[in-house]
Formats: C-alpha cells, sequence, structure tokens
C-alpha cells in the first residue's frame, strides 16, 4: 500500500531538516578545528580536550531543552558530537578497567563519547600506569557503588599517584545472569566481580544458593570465563552478553534498584573551573583526640559541603589513617582555598587529588 500524501510530505521535511543537521554539524566540526589550531598554537599542549567547556555545554544543553526529546538525551546526543569534533582534533586514547564489556567501558564512553579509542587493561594499577606513563591520555576507574561502598584498590593508588582527577561519571548498574546454558538448572560455577556477588546477595541466596561463587576481577572477565566453559554463568551487563554470545537467564538481578556506580576520570591534566564543580582531597595527621573535627571543621567555618569521606589505612603507621575528602567546589574558589590552607597547618599531610566538574550526564 501506498504511503498517504501526509505521510510523505512530514518525511519530505525531515529530510530537508537532516540536510541542514549535517551541515550545522559539520560547520560546527570546523570552529572545533578552528579552537584546536588557536590551542595549539599558544603552546596549550596538544590535548584538545576541556572537560569544564564540556560540562558548560552540556548543561546549557539541558537548562534550555523544551522537549519533546529529554534533557538527558539531547545532552547524550551533544556528547556525541564533541566527542566527533574532538576526535578530527586528538584522537584521544582513553584506558580503562576491562576487558571489553565492563561498566567501567560503558562509564569512559558515557563520559568521552564513542569517537575516542579505548584501551581495556586488566587492573586498576595498570589503568593508573598507562595514564602516568603517557601511553594514555586519561583513565577510568571504579570508586565507589551506593550498595558496596569504596573501591580500596583505586583509592590507595592516590597515594602514590601523582595524577589529578579530571572528572567524574555515574552510572546506573544492572546486573544480569548470563550464560551459554538455557536454565538456572544446568549452571554450577558462578563468577563475577567480589563487589557485584556482594551486590546480588540476596538474589543469589534464593535462586542459586547451592552454586559455587568465584570471584573474578571483573564481570567482563566473568562474561568471557562464561562464554568458554559449559555449567557456568557469570553476572555482567548487557553489553558484555552481546559481546560473548550470552543468554539472560534473569535481567536486574541486582538487590538494591537504584545501584549506582561512581567512576573517576584520571588524567595530567588540572581542570579550570566550570562553574559546578568538586574537589578531592586526601588529608592525614597524627592520631588524637578532635583530630577529625580539626581537620574538618575549616571546611564547615568557610561553609564549604562534604559530599564524601573514606578512611583508609596510612600504611606508614600502624592504626594510622588517611582521610579521603569530596567537597563542593573548585580548588580556585576563594573560600576553598583560604579553608584549605587552615587544614594544610592541622594536617601532617593534604594532596589535592583535584578539582574537576560535577557530572553532568
Ligand atoms: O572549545 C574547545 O576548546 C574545543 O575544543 C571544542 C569542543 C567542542 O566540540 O565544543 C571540543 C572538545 C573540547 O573538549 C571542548 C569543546
Amino acid at each position: 500500500m501506498d504511503d498517504s500524501h501526509q505521510l510523505q510530505e512530514i518525511r519530505a521535511r525531515i529530510d530537508a531538516l537532516d540536510e541542514q543537521l549535517q551541515c550545522l554539524i559539520n560547520e560546527r566540526a570546523e570552529l572545533a578545528r578552528q579552537t584546536a589550531q588557536i590551542k595549539q598554537a599558544a603552546g596549550l599542549g596538544e590535548n584538545c580536550f576541556r572537560p569544564e567547556r564540556e560540562a558548560e555545554i552540556l548543561r546549557r544543553v539541558i537548562a534550555r531543552n523544551q522537549g519533546p526529546l529529554s534533557g538527558q538525551e539531547m545532552a547524550r546526543l551533544f556528547r556525541e558530537i564533541m566527542s566527533a569534533c574532538l576526535a578530527l582534533e586528538t584522537p584521544l586514547v582513553i584506558a580503562y578497567l576491562g576487558p571489553e564489556g565492563t561498566f567501567t567501558e560503558a562509564a569512559a564512553l558515557k563520559h568521552f563519547g564513542h569517537s575516542v579509542k579505548t584501551q581495556p587493561l586488566m587492573a586498576i594499577d595498570e589503568v593508573f600506569r598507562e595514564v602516568e606513563a603517557g601511553t594514555a591520555y586519561y583513565g577510568v576507574v571504579p570508586v565507589e557503588n551506593s550498595t558496596e561502598g569504596a573501591v580500596t584498590h583505586t583509592l590507595d593508588r592516590f597515594l602514590v599517584s601523582p595524577l589529578q582527577i579530571c572528572g567524574e561519571v555515574e552510572l546506573r548498574i544492572h546486573h544480569h545472569l548470563l550464560s551459554r546454558n538455557q536454565t538456572i538448572a544446568e549452571v554450577n560455577r558462578l563468577y563475577a566481580h567480589q563487589q557485584t556477588l556482594a551486590q546480588c546477595r540476596e538474589w543469589l541466596d534464593a535462586h542459586l544458593a547451592g552454586c559455587e561463587r568465584i570471584p573474578v576481577s571483573s564481570n567482563g572477565e566473568a562474561a568471557r570465563r562464561a562464554g568458554d566453559e559449559s555449567d557456568c554463568a557469570a553476572i555482567a551487563s548487557d553489553r558484555a552478553r552481546e559481546i560473548y554470545g550470552l543468554h539472560a537467564l534473569a535481567t536486574n538481578i541486582e538487590d538494591e534498584p537504584g545501584n549506582t556506580t561512581r567512576f573517576l576520570v584520571i588524567g595530567s591534566q588540572a581542570v579550570v573551573a566550570s562553574g559546578n564543580d568538586k574537589t578531592s582531597l586526601l588529608v592525614s595527621g597524627p592520631n588524637r583526640s578532635g583530630l577529625l573535627y580539626d581537620l574538618l571543621s575549616p571546611l564547615a567555618e568557610y561553609g564549604i559541603s562534604m559530599t564524601r569521606l573514606e578512611s583508609r589505612p596510612s600504611r606508614r603507621q600502624l592504626w594510622e589513617y588517611v582521610f579521603f575528602i569530596d567537597v563542593e567546589g573548585h580548588i580556585d574558589d576563594s573560600n576553598l582555598t583560604t579553608a584549605l590552607a587552615t587544614l594544610k597547618e592541622r594536617a601532617s599531610f593534604l594532596k589535592l587529588l583535584g578539582s574537576y566538574p560535577r557530572a553532568v550526564i
């Protein structure tokens, strides 16, 4: 049956708009290329990625959006346009905790868009090393989960690394039970990252009580094994299911429906203020009564909101701790600069891990 006249008319208007959009996107790409030439001529380095500028653009897209597409959806489209524009300037290499199909890969692509070159590595430590060596411009590593708390490997690595935090990514985590088999009854062994096993504990106790649970380095690795071996399953993402050709025996098996993981973008670049930023610090002092109070009170005094506090063994002295603190604001904000000067006088060790834009998408 022929398409109606009305349908043809609407499609003609869509075609005309697509043509305009395509011209406008290319015009934008040409301008982005010019910004790269200016930055390079001014000796601002070969890395043209500007986290603060991207965050400002994405926030503006969301603020002015009128629908029917949602602000987040529109921001994701602009995220990809900027990613393609940047790829014309510098092909960014992003190292992440792999293998392919991990949530860290999804976080890296959410933050940088799909026009970057991703480099999967098998351990958090390797991601830090690759960025420290300059082989990758940035790295993406998990830092905390809303159900299970801190990723201690990442925190501990900041004690010795010269890298800065250049950004954060938040990702809703959905876990699926994946296998080559068609039924749960055929599954005798289960692979997943230790944190994932913990995030699905109640579901596993109810549905796979007798099954051996084997922690592995990542959910991507778990899915890879489930693709190679019979009578086993993995807990991993939908992307891992696609990559390793597995069946979903059960979907969304995480115990907490709001399960979210926060990732950090690490690099060697100090990021300029974007207008809505966070700053991360590492601080410690000799154990004494009131130490933590003394370290935190300058923040309260200067009206700085703390979004996170985590303690870890200092690894220098028994029962001495370092505190990882996230606050709102940028290090160039005068109240934060003053508060940190006071804090520094009271601490034996203070390291600024970086100021960076709050996650936008
Ligand atoms: O404004 C710049 O400095 C650009 O390089 C352009 C642009 C963009 O596409 O808008 C591209 C990459 C940067 O990360 C930020 C913005």
